[in-house]
């Protein structure tokens, strides 16, 4: 059955779905891997549909795969697909063109975080409709972290207390993520990145370790143990 979107929801969420997924391997578009049996873009709608905040999804497919991904979707849920860009960034900004303006707040969601259960999306969405202008769902960082040399030297150890791993969903005023995109000067790897260079407070979250991002083959392993488990 298709799960319908909240029309009351005040919040678009964009779906980046457009890599290769280089590091997985081969076995083509990442999105479009299967986790326990259906696509990884699939888990990641499902969930954002089921997020009462939500009135629009918006995803980048790979350009090859738009109808494709159509076809996919209509039986999880209602959703708009644009061709994505050679980049992650590009991909974005490609899905924000199609928000319409009376949408105030925008999320954006790595189809690769799969498994991001629909609280965080509401955390994330909540924060910014209590007036942060973007926010970021994080993790405390659990290793040591060296800085090394391009020789692989030791240079010193990082005070990881003041470090956080950054996951998606990222929250943002709509008119600070489209303000941040039209300026963007450099290549980032996330959204709230582009909103930092522009002086603008990003606000931390809890994330989940459910939002891991599935990047290499052993992600593939860990998110199908992470399925099974009590969540
Ligand atoms: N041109 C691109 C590149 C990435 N993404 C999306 O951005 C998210 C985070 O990217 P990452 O996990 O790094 O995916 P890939 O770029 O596919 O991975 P790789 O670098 O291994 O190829 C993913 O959902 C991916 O589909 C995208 O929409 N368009
Ligand atoms: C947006 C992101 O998921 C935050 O951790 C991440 O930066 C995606 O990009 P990457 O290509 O894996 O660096």
């Amino acid at each position: 059955m298709t799960a319908k979107l909240n029309a009351r929801g005040d919040v678009a969420v964009l779906v980046p779905a457009a890599g290769a997924g280089l590091r997985l391997g081969p076995g083509g578009p990442k999105a479009l891997r299967l986790l326990a049996g259906e696509p990884l873009l699939v888990h990641a709608v499902r969930r954002v549909a089921a997020s009462p905040s939500v009135r629009l999804i918006v995803i980048a497919a790979p350009a090859t795969e738009v109808e494709a991904v159509r076809t996919l979707l209509t039986p999880v849920a209602p959703v708009t697909v644009v061709a994505g860009g050679a980049e992650r960034q590009e991909s974005v900004a490609l899905a924000l063109a199609a928000v319409p303006p009376e949408i105030g707040i925008v999320l954006v969601h790595d189809a690769a975080r799969a498994l991001t259960p629909p609280d965080v999306i509401e955390s994330v969405a909540a924060a910014v409709r209590e007036g942060s202008p973007a926010v970021i769902p994080v993790l405390p960082v659990v290793d040591t972290i060296k800085e090394v040399s391009a020789d692989d030297t030791v240079l010193g150890t990082v005070d990881r207390s003041v470090l956080r791993s950054v996951q998606t969903p990222q929250g943002f005023r709509r008119d600070v993520l489209v303000a941040a995109h039209a300026t963007a000067a450099d290549s980032l790897t996330d959204d709230a990145g582009l909103v930092e260079k522009a002086g603008i407070p990003v606000t931390c979250v809890p994330g989940s370790d459910m939002a891991m991002k599935i990047t290499r083959p052993l992600d593939l392993f860990l998110a199908e143990a992470l399925l099974g488990s009590p969540q």
